[in-house]
């Protein structure tokens, strides 16, 4: 049994549909389909998530909403129409709208929740109907029905491991079964999502529960590439990676695959795929515990912005017991996650995302690092962008720091920071922003420099 997602792209209109359902066709072993809600159409177009979360807000706020929401519901309608599907599934999706809006919330957080899941919700509803029309039995099942349980973090929620064992049952199902990705229900039933993205997260949920023998994962790209194709123009395809490779490229950038979704695979052993909606006999990028040993030393590139650094400088800070868990608790005060640490003998850096924070809370948490750990110098900067060199073939090598200096320090790259070691399949470099682009540009070439005729 196969699990197969079609993100937002794949599902973007009629076109998208007729190209997914014959995907689904291909083979008999493609059982449980994930979606997500309608993507872009183009690139001047918006995400139906997005329009909902626009919406979530105009109805918070008591502004008028009735402009957002014909908008959500053509995109729904024109689907609808050009596939020729039932026009009562476009009375169940109004209705499922009207009941939403109606809706009191006592938790502003619940609420957008709510708004943002009924995307891909919907889109599940039309997508079953779909099926069904075209003779290919299949029916919608709610995460909650399915027993999807989530931790209690809106817009954040993670998975709690009863779900593996509730998923089992969807295998019983005689249907093809069109499961809405993105969110699950807490134990008390509240509905919550997963963080951006976080349809990818729910059909590694389902795979590991049903125990697939294959995710797969359509999308509009017919490989993840060594490179964000967005920087480098026609990056090299990557024919395969290792859970771990592709979690740190996730986490940094290659926002082709969600960094969460890794987990629940990777604890059942079973492999990923990430393929072209649009081509789909491209064989596309293969995600495995294991792959085999190549020449190529590094595996990916990858970048991502909205990084802030906290510089503490305090002589002798090697010598005082405990100062690194006084900068944690400050930290933790005030609810920050934090995502490196860099340190020597008297000074530490925190990396963290930037938009954690007020400005206010920065002048707060500055003061309280300067004032209680009693340090020589507290500096902040923002702006700092983190490139991060993926790849297992690393462990074994020597060089790779060099040259990637190299390259940067030839481009005049200044760089904050380095880190290496931690995990042994990256290193991670901290770097202006503004620089980016130049940076990936650069690495690409030093590393996967084009071939000589
Ligand atoms: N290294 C990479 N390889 C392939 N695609 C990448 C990479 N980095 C970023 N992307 C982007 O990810 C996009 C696909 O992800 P996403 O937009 O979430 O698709 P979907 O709508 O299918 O979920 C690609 O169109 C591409 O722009
Ligand atoms: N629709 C949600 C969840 C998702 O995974 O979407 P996509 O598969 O289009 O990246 C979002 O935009 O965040």
């Amino acid at each position: 049994m196969k699990v197969i997602k079609f993100g937002g792209s794949s599902l973007a209109n009629g076109t998208q549909l007729k190209k997914v359902l014959q995907i689904v066709k291909d083979d008999a072993d493609r059982r449980i389909v994930v979606v997500s809600a309608p993507g872009k159409r183009n690139d001047s177009d918006e995400k139906v998530t997005d329009l909902l979360i626009k919406l979530a807000d105009e109805v918070k706020n008591k502004e008028d909403h009735q402009k957002t929401l014909k908008t959500i519901l053509k995109r729904y309608q024109d689907i609808v129409d050009e596939l020729e599907i039932d026009p009562s599934v476009m009375d169940i999706i109004s209705k499922n709208y009207e009941k939403l809006i109606q809706t009191k919330f006592y938790n502003e957080l619940y609420a957008l929740d709510a708004y943002k899941a009924s995307g891909e919700d919907n889109s599940a509803i039309l997508v079953a109907a779909f099926f069904n029309k075209e003779g290919i039995p299949a029916k919608y099942v709610n995460p909650k029905d399915a027993g999807l349980l989530v931790t209690d973090n809106p817009g954040n929620a993670r998975v709690l491991p009863e779900s593996f064992k509730n998923l089992y049952a969807l295998r019983d199902s005689k249907e093809i079964i069109v499961f809405p990705g993105f969110f699950g229900y807490t134990k008390d039933g509240q509905l919550l999502t997963f963080s951006r993205g976080g349809s990818d997260i729910s059909g590694a949920i389902v795979a590991n529960g049903v125990k697939a023998s294959l995710y797969e994962n359509f999308t509009d790209v017919d490989a993840i590439y060594v490179a964000n194709p967005k920087m480098v123009k026609h990056p090299k395809k990557i024919k395969q990676l290792t859970y771990r490779e592709m979690r740190e490229l996730s986490y940094s950038g290659f926002s082709v695959f969600h960094d969460e979704a890794l987990q629940p695979a990777f604890s059942a052993g079973i492999p990923v795929v990430v393929k072209n909606t649009n081509n789909p006999s491209a064989p596309g990028t293969s995600i495995t515990r294991t792959k085999p040993e190549n020449k190529q030393i590094v595996s990916g590139i990858a970048s991502s912005t909205g990084f802030m650094s906290i510089y503490i400088g305090k002589y002798l800070m090697n010598r005082e017991v405990g100062f690194g868990r006084r900068v944690l608790q400050i930290f933790e005060d005030f609810n920050l996650n934090f995502e490196h640490m860099p340190s020597g003998i008297d000074d530490l850096s925190i990396i963290l995302r930037a938009n954690q924070m007020t400005m206010q809370q920065e002048q707060e948490l500055l003061y309280r690092l300067k004032n209680e750990l009693e340090a020589d110098d507290v500096q902040v900067k923002g702006g700092i962008c983190l490139l991060m060199i993926v790849g297992e073939g690393m462990v074994n090598s020597v060089g790779t720091v060099a040259k990637a200096c190299t390259a940067l320090a030839e481009a005049d790259i200044n760089l904050e920071m380095i880190n290496q070691g931690s995990s042994e399949v990256s290193i991670m470099f901290g770097i202006d922003e503004k620089d980016e682009a130049r940076a990936v540009k650069v690495l690409y070439d030093a590393f996967f420099p084009a071939k000589k005729d």
